[in-house]
């Protein structure tokens, strides 16, 4: 407790703008933290840091309350307290806020402030500093008289004072050994003065100013403490402790600068808490830890830090739908048409996802598999999930895991933790008010791990029916019955799912979509989506399908339809102001192009409605003519396309071949590119590749070497060494994205051949498939993202391994016409099908070109 401060404070403060009560420096004070810059400061300076004790705030008092979250600073209090925070609880009720508990150190003024967002800092400079204390001999003298005249106020206060406050009972033990400047500070904030008072205490920054300024009121709450004691007489010395505290808050009533009303309605929010206690169906466990608790807070004082954390604690518990559900209504011919009504194709994920229910229908439980959809991003599987609770009629709620890499994301920290809070479960209960929603566990793939523990081992308590009925959450530290929770997991690849969750769950693969269905997708669903966002109708937008189309192949690239979803957003928006401004006109955006068509639309509004026609406007037309999207307007609107069809330039020269890859996005066709150059026979490969890619290379280099003879390949020197005096480059182009996997083996071994044979590649051939030094071709996995992804770039032929022709099966019948597809069980037939004309010199030319 001292106000004059020793310490140096530095001359940058992070600035927390209050806007209740006033912190004086040697006070304490619990301050509740909402507005967006002050949760900005908690988090990023109070949290982040090791310890709590290494951040000195700038605390600024009477900051307007609903502007501190506005774009501009409010204008700032000059002097501020520089402040510790002690300690910090963080809470989601009624919305995310903090409360610190900060001690003044010394008062400061801002010089200026540096900077605003995304929280204010400041340039400062202290106020309160030992050697301020006067020097002369006259002001000390002069000093001397008021300080004294204060001390004997101060003593006789702190007499009549309730020894049973903590800080009272601290202030009169260490009355006499605190320097007496700190005390017009300390007993400004003990006894009840108005935060008006306390603001003309902190601005007194002469001490002798402060000193003058807080006699009168010693003198006042003194007076008003005797004024009591003569009118109420203890009965017995129980009561005096309650008098005791009384006095001062109905004194400074009579004085009128106090207000009660804060602290009766928290007393009758107690009682309302309580009450809701009471009458909670929760558990008997949970009742009776609630209890307990709320007897703790009625003898806490308010201003004990833990006063809100118990509270928060009890208000969750008190809305936790311990007992609330909602009733599932499972008609699986219902579920059937809804999940055709809401999602196109996906006829694997939608008949898979029905038998799931149907079981669950006639078994009546929920102990099944856990449904995991695995596929690309925007292919639909979140939707699917929240078709499924809409068939159920149940409540919804995703959980996004993506980053989560401590434990207590899920379980919640221990109340004892600064900032603690419950976990996504609980707080997901919490937010849907019933015990059975659908939860979706989205991204189950990016789950991470830390110091802070293993994520997924919490999971896996939460998805193991014999387990989840009793899931106990650090912070509730009660068991909640989560049995009746639905759970479905979305992820884009099994492969770095953890396995211990991997076996807990069903995989259901979600493949990317054809062009076709996307086009089926974007008519029947995205673009009514679209319009009902944007307030259109389809009176007032025409998107014919091959605007569709051109969106897919020049304006995306992608598996699923997330892009093509928002490109249609767009257009929407442009189409929204061209609506709102009453300037409608074929989607031609340029006024030259209207001016052109002039003639002709006055022709049409002779025929029609002339009076509908805006006689201000030469571009008005009849508002129930439709905007018209074609190519230009989408030039327009989305500017010139994205994606050309580069594949055949890119193949304009010997030494480029495409690969097939597939990654958690879904497939993508992959250029391999080669180069030579003199040397001393070393490969160079580039473009990020693991460990088994750089494998095929190898294998690709050596099958070829032994067989350059064979197929008449030789180096520039016209070796059939192929590697004397020179050297290879091999390349993957999108060099920052990681590649790996067996499967670029046969686009390798192409891509060699063509460049030491100097012919080029078909440039309408894809391939895939893992290579043997001795020239077999070995199946591969993602076929059908593979293929898809061949489709997409507009190729014609697919090589693919013999041994996966069985995965054609799956392949969409408009994909299979449009494509040819070669299997191939060795290397040659791979060659013979990738050159015009076939490679093989001395065999027989490849005979497998069927068409499926
Ligand atoms: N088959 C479909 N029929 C109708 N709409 C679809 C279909 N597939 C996707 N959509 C729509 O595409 C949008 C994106 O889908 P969603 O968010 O469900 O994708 P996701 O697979 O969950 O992606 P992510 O893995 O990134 O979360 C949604 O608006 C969804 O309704």
């Amino acid at each position: 407790m001292s106000s004059v401060s020793p310490i140096q404070i530095p001359s940058r403060l992070p600035l927390l703008l209050t806007h209740e009560g006033v912190l004086l420096p040697g006070s304490t004070m619990r301050t509740s933290v909402d507005s967006a810059r002050n949760l900005q400061l908690v988090r990023s300076r109070l949290l982040k840091g090791t310890s709590l004790q290494s951040t000195i705030l700038g605390v600024i008092p009477n900051t307007p309350d609903p502007a501190s979250d506005a774009q501009d600073l409010p204008p700032l209090h000059r002097i501020g307290t520089a402040a510790l925070a002690v300690q910090v609880v963080g809470s989601n009720w009624p919305k995310p806020h903090y409360t610190l508990l900060i001690t003044g150190l010394c008062r400061f003024q801002i010089v200026q402030v540096l900077k605003e967002k995304p929280y204010p800092i400041a340039e400062v400079e202290q106020l309160d500093r030992l050697e301020e204390f006067p020097n002369t001999c006259k002001m000390r003298e002069e000093l001397g008289e008021l300080s004294e005249q204060f001390y004997k106020y101060a003593v006789q206060l702190v007499e009549m004072l309730d020894m049973s406050v903590p800080a009272v009972a601290k202030l009169r033990r260490l009355l006499d050994s605190l320097p007496r400047e700190a005390l017009p500070d300390i007993l400004t904030s003990i006894i009840r003065t108005s935060n008006k008072e306390k603001l003309q205490i902190l601005d007194a920054v002469s001490l002798e100013e402060r000193f003058k300024m807080t006699i009168p009121l010693l003198v006042r709450q003194i007076e008003g403490l005797k004024l009591l004691q003569k009118t109420r007489k203890p009965k017995q010395d129980d009561d005096k402790r309650v008098i005791a505290i009384r006095p001062i808050r109905r004194i400074t009533h009579i004085s009128g600068t106090l207000e009660d009303e804060d602290e009766d309605e928290d007393n009758d929010d107690i009682v309302m808490l309580e009450k809701k206690i009471r009458t909670s169906s929760m558990p008997e466990q949970a009742h009776k830890v609630c209890v307990k608790e709320i007897k703790r807070l009625k003898k806490m004082p308010q201003s004990m830090p833990e006063y809100a954390l118990t509270r928060n604690y009890l208000e969750l518990m008190v809305e936790l739908p311990w007992n609330k559900s909602t009733t599932d209504r499972l008609d699986i011919r219902a579920a059937r048409i809804l999940l055709d009504n809401d999602h196109y194709a996906m006829e694997k994920l939608k008949k898979r996802v029905l038998e799931y229910l149907a079981v669950r229908q006639l078994k009546n439980n929920l102990k099944g598999p856990i449904l995991c959809f695995v596929g690309p991003p925007g292919v639909g599987k979140t939707s699917v999930g929240r078709s499924v609770a809409k068939t159920l009629g149940r409540e919804f709620h995703r959980i996004a895991l993506g980053g989560v890499c401590d434990q207590s994301d899920i379980r919640g920290h221990r109340r004892t933790y600064v900032g603690s809070m419950p976990g996504r479960i609980i707080n997901g209960l919490k937010t849907v008010g019933v015990n059975n929603p659908v939860f979706l566990l989205d991204e189950v793939d990016k789950l991470g791990k830390s110091l802070q523990g293993d994520p997924a081992a919490a999971l896996l308590e939460v998805l193991d029916p014999e387990q989840n009925h009793n899931f106990t959450d650090h912070y509730l530290n009660v068991a909640f019955d989560l049995s009746q929770v639905l759970f479905i997991a979305t992820a884009n690849t099994t492969a770095t799912i953890p396995a211990a969750l991997l076996d807990r769950m069903e995989i259901i693969q979600v493949p990317g979509y054809t062009q076709e269905e996307k086009i089926e997708i974007a008519h029947r669903h995205l673009i009514p989506k679209q319009l009902e966002q944007h307030g259109l109708t389809p009176q007032q937008i025409q998107i014919p399908q091959v605007t569709t189309l051109d969106i897919i192949t020049r304006y995306t690239r992608e598996a699923g339809v997330r892009s093509l979803d928002r490109k249609l957003g767009a257009i929407c928006r442009a189409v929204a102001v061209k609506v709102a401004e009453g300037q409608h006109k074929e989607a031609k955006l340029d006024r030259s192009d209207v001016t052109e068509r002039e003639g002709c639309r006055e022709h049409i509004l002779e025929d029609e409605k002339p009076e509908s026609i805006s006689d201000t406007t030469d571009l008005a037309l009849p508002p129930e003519m439709p905007i018209l999207i074609d190519f230009h307007a989408l030039k327009d609107i989305l500017g010139p396309p994205m994606y050309e069809m580069e594949v055949s330039q890119r193949l304009s020269q010997p030494g480029v071949a495409i690969g097939l890859a597939w990654t958690p996005l879904g497939g993508e066709i992959m250029f391999v590119e080669a180069s030579r150059m003199d040397g001393e026979g070393q490969l160079t490969l580039t473009g990020q590749l693991g460990d088994v890619m750089k494998e095929s290379a190898h294998l690709a280099i050596s099958w070829l070497r032994s067989n350059a003879k064979k197929y008449q390949l030789t180096n520039a020197f016209g070796s059939f060494d192929l590697l004397d005096n020179t050297d290879i480059h091999l390349h993957f182009p999108a060099g920052a994205v990681t590649k790996d996997g067996p499967s670029a083996g046969v686009t390798i071994v192409t891509c060699l051949a063509s460049l030491f044979s100097g012919r080029l590649v078909r440039s309408d051939v894809a391939m895939t498939g893992e290579i043997t030094l001795r020239g077999l071709v070995l199946p591969v996995g993602g076929i059908k993202d593979k293929v898809l992804a061949a489709h997409r770039a507009g190729l014609k032929q697919v090589i693919i391994p013999r041994r996966n022709e069985k995965d054609l099966e799956g392949i969409p019948g408009n994909v299979r016409q449009d494509l040819s597809f070669v299997t191939a069980s060795c290397l040659d037939e791979v060659l013979n099908a990738a050159f015009d004309g076939g490679f093989t010199v001395k065999t027989r030319p490849g005979l497998l070109n069927s068409k499926l």
